[in-house]
C-alpha cells in the first residue's frame, strides 16, 4: 500500500510501537476534549481560492529569525525519540535537516545536544526548556544548548505541572533504560525508570523537577543567560500574547500542547486569531496541535501564522522509517501545501493573507 498521507504514517507507526509508549505518544490529559479541540477547530474554516494566477512555480520557502527554511513547516519538541527509533533525536535530526526544516529539540531528549547538533549539521535548530528548580541545573541547560550551537531557546510555558494523562496513569507508564533524558542530569533523567501502580514514572519525575513559581519576571534571568532569542510556546490568549512581547519574546508559539496539558483548553487553530491581533506583527506567531496536511498549514498561514510545527506527524514517520520517515513526513506536509498553494492562486507564502480564508462562526 502506497503512503500517501500522514494518518498513513499513523496507521504503520501503531504496529511498530509497544502499547505504552503508543499511548504516551497519542494521548492527551483528562476527557482530551483540547486534543479533539484542535482538529475541531479546521471545521470552522474555508479556503476562498483565486484563479488565473501564474501558478507555474510555486515557493514555500520562508525565513524565521534568520533561518532560511524550505517551508513553514517544522518539528515540534517532543520528548523521547528512542521511544520510536533506537537511533532517536539523531534520525529525527538528519531527517529533519534533509528537509530543510526547522528541529526544535525537547528538554527530553534521549541523546546528547552535541550528538544531535552533529546529526543535524547545517539544519536549522532550536533547543526546547523547561524551568527546573535548580537553577544551576537549568543554567547548565541552557549553556549546553548554546555551546551546541542551537540558534533560539523554547520556553515552555504551558507545564507549570503535567497534565493528567489517564492512558499513562492507567499503563503504568515507565521508561526503559535507553530512555534516559541525556541531557538534564542524572537525577531527573534516572528517575525515569520508576513506575508504581497507577502512576506515570514521566509525570513523577517531571512535577519533582519543574519550578511551579516562575512568572514574567524570570524571563530576563533568561534572556541573559542564554544570550539568545527566546520563544514562549504555548500562549493561547491575547493577554498573555501581549504581555510576552512585552517582556522581550521573540516569538510566540500558540499551542496547547497536543492536548496534553489542559482540558479543555481552546484549540490551536482557535485560539491564533487573538493572539496575532495582540502581537500585531511585532514577532513571528507560531502555532501547533493537529495539522495533519498542508492545507491545514496554508490556513494557518492564512489566519496570521508565519510558521507552524508538527509533534506526532513527525513521531510516525520516526517509527516507521528513522530519518527517511521523518524527512518523508515534512517533505509531504511541504508538497500538499505547494498544491494547496497552486490551487488557491497564492504562489508565494507572502501572498497568503486573510482574504484566503473564510471563517464561520461557532
Ligand atoms: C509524545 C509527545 C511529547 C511531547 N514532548 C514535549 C516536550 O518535551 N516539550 C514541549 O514543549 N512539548 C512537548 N510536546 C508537545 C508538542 O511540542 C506539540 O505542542 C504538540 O505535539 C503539537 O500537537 P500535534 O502532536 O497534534 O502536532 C509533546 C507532544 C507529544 C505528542
Ligand atoms: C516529560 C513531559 C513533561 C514531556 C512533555 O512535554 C510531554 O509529554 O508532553
Amino acid at each position: 500500500m502506497p503512503v500517501l498521507t500522514v494518518a498513513d504514517y499513523e496507521d504503520l507507526a501503531r504496529a511498530k510501537v509497544p502499547a505504552s509508549y503508543w499511548g504516551y505518544v497519542s494521548g492527551g490529559s483528562g476527557t482530551e476534549r483540547s486534543m479533539v479541540a484542535n482538529r475541531a477547530a479546521f471545521d470552522r474554516f474555508a479556503l476562498r481560492p483565486r484563479v488565473l494566477v501564474d501558478v507555474s512555480t510555486i515557493d514555500t520557502s520562508v525565513e524565521l529569525l534568520g533561518a532560511r527554511l524550505a517551508g513553514p513547516v517544522l518539528v515540534a519538541p517532543t520528548a523521547y525519540h528512542r521511544m520510536m527509533h533506537p537511533e532517536g533525536e539523531l534520525a529525527t535530526a538528519r531527517g529533519a535537516a534533509e528537509a530543510g526544516a526547522l528541529y526544535v529539540t525537547s528538554y527530553f531528549s534521549t541523546q546528547p545536544l552535541p550528538d544531535v547538533a552533529a546529526a543535524a549539521g547545517a539544519g536549522a535548530r532550536w533547543m526546547q526548556l523547561y524551568w527546573l528548580k535548580d537553577r544551576e541545573l537549568f543554567g547548565s541547560v541552557v549553556d549546553g544548548a548554546v555551546a551546541a550551537g542551537f540558534t533560539a531557546l523554547v520556553l515552555t510555558v504551558d507545564t507549570p505541572v503535567v497534565g493528567r494523562r489517564l492512558r499513562d496513569l492507567r499503563n503504568e507508564l515507565v521508561l526503559g533504560p535507553e530512555l534516559r533524558a541525556a541531557n538534564v542530569g542524572p537525577a531527573l533523567g534516572n528517575a525515569m525508570r520508576r513506575g508504581e501502580a497507577g502512576r506515570s514514572a514521566v509525570a513523577d519525575a517531571a512535577n519533582r523537577a519543574f519550578d511551579a513559581s516562575i512568572t514574567w519576571d524570570d524571563l530576563a534571568w533568561l534572556r541573559e543567560r542564554g544570550g539568545l532569542p527566546v520563544v514562549l510556546k504555548g500562549i493561547l490568549t491575547g493577554e498573555d500574547a501581549a504581555l510576552a512581547v512585552a517582556h522581550g519574546a521573540a516569538a510566540v508559539i500558540v499551542s496547547n500542547h497536543g492536548g496534553r496539558q489542559l482540558d479543555h483548553a481552546v484549540g490551536g487553530m482557535d485560539a491564533l486569531p487573538e493572539v496575532v491581533e495582540a502581537v500585531a506583527g511585532r514577532v513571528p506567531v507560531l502555532v501547533d496541535g493537529g495539522f495533519r496536511t498542508g492545507t491545514e498549514v496554508l490556513m494557518a498561514l492564512a489566519a496570521g501564522a508565519s510558521a507552524v510545527l508538527v509533534g506526532r506527524p513527525v513521531l510516525w514517520g520516526l517509527a516507521v522509517d528513522g530519518a527517511a520517515g521523518v524527512r518523508g513526513v515534512l517533505d509531504m506536509l511541504h508538497t500538499e501545501l505547494a498544491q494547496a498553494m497552486a490551487l488557491t492562486g497564492r504562489p508565494t507564502i507572502a501572498r497568503i493573507d486573510g482574504t484566503a480564508l473564510r471563517t464561520f462562526p461557532r
